[in-house]
């Protein structure tokens, strides 16, 4: 194409590097945008991108129609509800994002005593779970990591037990008090039993009921490993950075946890401040 021809289709002046300018412009946009979507496909954000979208148009629709004044009032409003909308629809991701640039090195660094805990305490999850699969027995066991989990805690009746695979099939057991919802690990005790956990919102396996919804939903927000038995299928799955990974046998099982949460270190030290949540695991198979 000449010169010429350029400046005939796209204006006087256009040059060949504008051009090439252009179209990596449009395809880096493009493709940001595509990821978007596939982030927030299935949830609640598509929702909100669809109306946010309504207002654009109808923002293009009153500057074209030379209302002035409605103009400047959606021009307002969309760029502070974006600001706004972005913070709020994505703040677990802004806030795992954060906790993540803060330095794995600065906030993991495990005690001798915190480490034999979680040894101990993975080996006595593995054992009731495997237990609870052979007798399809539902449970929900929340182990914490790096973010708190006070709020989850609030939601149940909180304890301070040393953790056994016997304690956890008591608590488990159908028709208890305690057997409804999530325990929640700490540091290798049991310190609260059920909690209730919130809910994903994205689309899951049509077999899966609200207690692998719960798993999936914290594990989302938090960086927390919740390790879930079905009751009406009797599998194991472990719920970790918003993945969960179905049908662990007993090895799969003690081999994931051990790697979260004693080899990759994310055991709070005993006098670490609430830390906000971070994730950290590489991404699971669904
Ligand atoms: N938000 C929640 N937080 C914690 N636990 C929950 C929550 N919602 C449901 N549960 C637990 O899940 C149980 C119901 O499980 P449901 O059968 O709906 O799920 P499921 O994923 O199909 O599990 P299963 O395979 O064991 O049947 C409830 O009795 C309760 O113990």
């Amino acid at each position: 194409m000449t010169t010429e021809a350029l400046d005939y289709l796209l204006g006087p002046g256009t040059r060949w590097r504008d051009l090439g300018l252009a179209v990596v412009d449009t395809g880096v946009v493009s493709y940001l945008f595509y990821r978007m979507l596939l982030l927030i496909r299935g949830t609640k954000a598509l929702n909100v991108l669809v109306g946010l979208s309504v207002l654009g148009v109808a923002y293009l629709a009153s500057q074209l129609a030379g209302l002035v004044t409605l103009n400047w009032l959606l021009g307002h409003f969309l760029t502070y509800s974006f600001m706004f909308g972005v913070i709020v629809l994505f703040q677990a991701d802004i806030r795992r994002g954060l906790a993540h640039l803060g330095g794995r090195g600065i906030l993991s660094w495990l005690q001798p005593g915190d480490r034999a805990a979680q040894v101990g305490a993975v080996e006595a999850v593995v054992r009731a779970s495997v237990d609870f699969s052979r007798r399809k027995v539902g449970a929900l066991i929340v182990f914490e990591r790096l973010a708190d989990l006070y709020d989850v805690m609030d939601t149940g009746v909180r304890l301070d037990s040393a953790l056994t695979p016997e304690l956890l099939g008591s608590i488990f057991h159908n028709g208890g008090p305690l057997h409804d919802g999530a325990v929640v690990i700490q540091r290798g005790r049991i310190v609260a039993a059920r909690c209730l956990l919130p809910l994903t919102q994205r689309e899951a396996a049509p077999e899966l009921g609200t207690r692998h919804r719960a798993a999936l939903g914290l594990a989302e927000e938090v960086d927390a490993a919740v390790v879930v038995v079905s009751e009406e299928r009797g599998e194991i799955s472990l719920a970790v950075d918003g993945q969960l990974t179905r049908r662990l046998d007993e090895h799969a099982l003690r081999e994931r946890l051990l790697a979260l949460l004693v080899e990759d270190g994310p055991s709070r030290p005993a006098a670490a401040p609430r830390s906000g949540p971070r994730r950290k695991e590489p991404r699971a198979a669904i």
